[in-house]
């Protein structure tokens, strides 16, 4: 008998085929949406850096859904007020205005809804470690505590908690390096690294323990009050009388005021006997004499340890890279020496030829850089270069090592704020984050290719 041709057997076929192909469409939706990453909620929390020359508000956020550790906590936003608080010794008053504005920022950068659960912190570092006065901390306080937020207190860091918190910010969104930390202030400037040479033992002043993605690390750090930058300057100027002050540009004249000088507990034990309200300040720019000063603000003469950096202070041989923020970055960046593939003897050369040409010319050839900036590259040059190579003990060789870094990964800015929150909210990790195998593109890419040859494979 013939085999009659069955009108329904090809078109059964492609019914089959379809529903399979609409089922295939609704597996791969059904779980694609599934599996869609939540709308992010986040957590916030604000961190003002009481800093000697300004006070910077910080806010960072991170993902709520996750656990504690694992979310990454961001900076979201900043906000800069100048001066630091620790200018307004007379005026305490108007230390807690001056916060104001960018506070009134901070409420409109967080949603409503999150404001009470956030924490906000003031740290204050050495300019009022100088200044040591409550009134203006007060002032700060009752400010701060008129603002929604969750405000934990503000207090004076350490040095070694300066040190420490901008090492764990450096290291923090980057788990693969473990990288030293140099910061350079206004008032005080900071070392932190790992060495193998170092247990703590020998100083123990100078140890901090940290776990850190699975690792124990003994830290050391280091803190030089009155070796920040404006200090340091105060200290250069006034050593014996600088009439003629090899730090400044020739043709440089300023009248100056000798009582602003000698205003900070890092110079006024120097101040001289029957000294005149006003002196001359007059440069001469030449880098090898002003090395030679601010090779005098350090003290080489004793060691009772192994080895030390300077003023008889530890520090264990140099190990590993090195991120230099604030200050270290602002000066190199004006330089264009922020690549340090560049030579040191190369980047000597053009910081004293930068120090010896005159004053005039410097201006003309810097239209957009502030004067109150531009008169003090010289000086802040020749002293970052001498506190490196003399006071740290960097060589030709480990220079390199240094990169002048700003914003970390992602732009959070460099510095000790992240680290000291993520301490205080229990956010910083002791053990590496367990990410999923796959991202999550190639996880959806995978499972539909899977899917669709089973079906082809059933089909045939
Ligand atoms: N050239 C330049 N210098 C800057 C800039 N911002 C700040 N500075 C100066 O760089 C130095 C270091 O600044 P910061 O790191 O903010 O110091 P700080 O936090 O106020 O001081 P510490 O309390 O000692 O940490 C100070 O002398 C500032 O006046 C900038 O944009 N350009
Ligand atoms: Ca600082």
């Amino acid at each position: 008998a013939m085999k009659e041709k069955n009108p329904w057997h090809k078109s059964g076929i492609v019914i089959v085929a379809v529903i399979a192909v609409v089922a295939v469409v609704a597996l791969v939706v059904v779980f694609v949406v599934q599996n869609m990453p939540l709308p992010q909620k986040y957590k916030y929390g604000i961190v003002l850096d009481a800093g000697s020359s300004h006070t910077t508000v910080f806010i960072y956020e991170w993902p709520a859904e996750k656990d504690n550790n694992t979310g990454r906590a961001e900076q979201k936003h900043s906000c800069n007020v100048k001066p630091g608080i620790s200018s307004y010794a007379g005026t305490p008053w108007k230390a807690g205005q001056s916060l104001r504005e960018c506070m009134r920022e901070a409420e409109k950068n967080i949603p409503k809804q999150r404001h009470a659960q956030t924490p906000l912190y003031l740290g204050a570092t050495a300019g009022m470690r100088l200044l040591a006065s409550d009134e203006v901390f007060r002032a700060v306080s009752e400010t701060l505590q008129t603002f929604p937020f969750s405000y934990q207190g503000a207090r004076i860091l350490s040095g070694q908690e300066e040190g420490a918190f901008g090492w764990v910010t450096v290291n923090y969104l980057d788990d693969r390096l473990k990288q030293g930390a140099l910061d350079l202030g206004g008032a005080s400037t900071q070392i932190s690294f790992v060495s193998k040479m170092f247990d703590g033992s020998e100083s123990p002043g100078n140890s901090v323990t940290f776990r850190l993605y699975g690792n124990d690390y003994n830290l050391y750090t280091h803190s030089f009050l009155c070796y920040g930058k404006d200090q340091a300057l105060k200290m250069a100027l006034s050593g014996p009388p600088a009439i003629r002050d090899p730090c400044f540009h020739p043709e440089y004249v300023e009248t100056k005021e000798y009582s602003k000088l000698y205003d900070s507990p890092c110079v006024s034990d120097r101040k001289p006997q029957g000294a005149p309200a006003f002196f001359q300040h007059t440069g001469i720019g030449n880098f090898q004499q002003c090395q030679d000063v601010v090779r005098s603000l350090f003290n080489f003469s004793q060691c009772k340890y192994s080895q030390c950096s300077l003023n008889g202070v530890y520090q264990p041989p140099l190990q590993g890279v090195f991120g230099a923020f604030s200050a270290y970055y602002y000066i190199m960046d004006f330089f264009n020496l922020t690549d340090t593939s560049i030579p040191l003897d190369t980047v000597k050369e053009r910081i004293a030829r930068f120090c010896a040409t005159p004053w005039q010319q410097v201006k003309q050839q810097n239209p957009g850089i502030k004067l109150k900036y531009l008169v003090g590259y010289c000086f802040a040059g020749t002293y970052l270069l001498t506190l490196l190579t003399d006071g740290y003990n960097f060589t030709s060789e480990t220079y390199s090592n240094i990169k002048f870094i700003h914003k970390q990964i992602k732009g959070s800015d460099a510095g000790w704020t992240l680290g000291y929150m993520l301490n205080l909210t229990n956010m910083i990790p002791a053990e590496a984050p367990n990410e999923p195998p796959l991202p999550y593109a190639g996880y959806v890419v995978i499972v539909t290719v899977i899917i669709i040859l089973l079906v082809v494979l059933f089909l045939f």
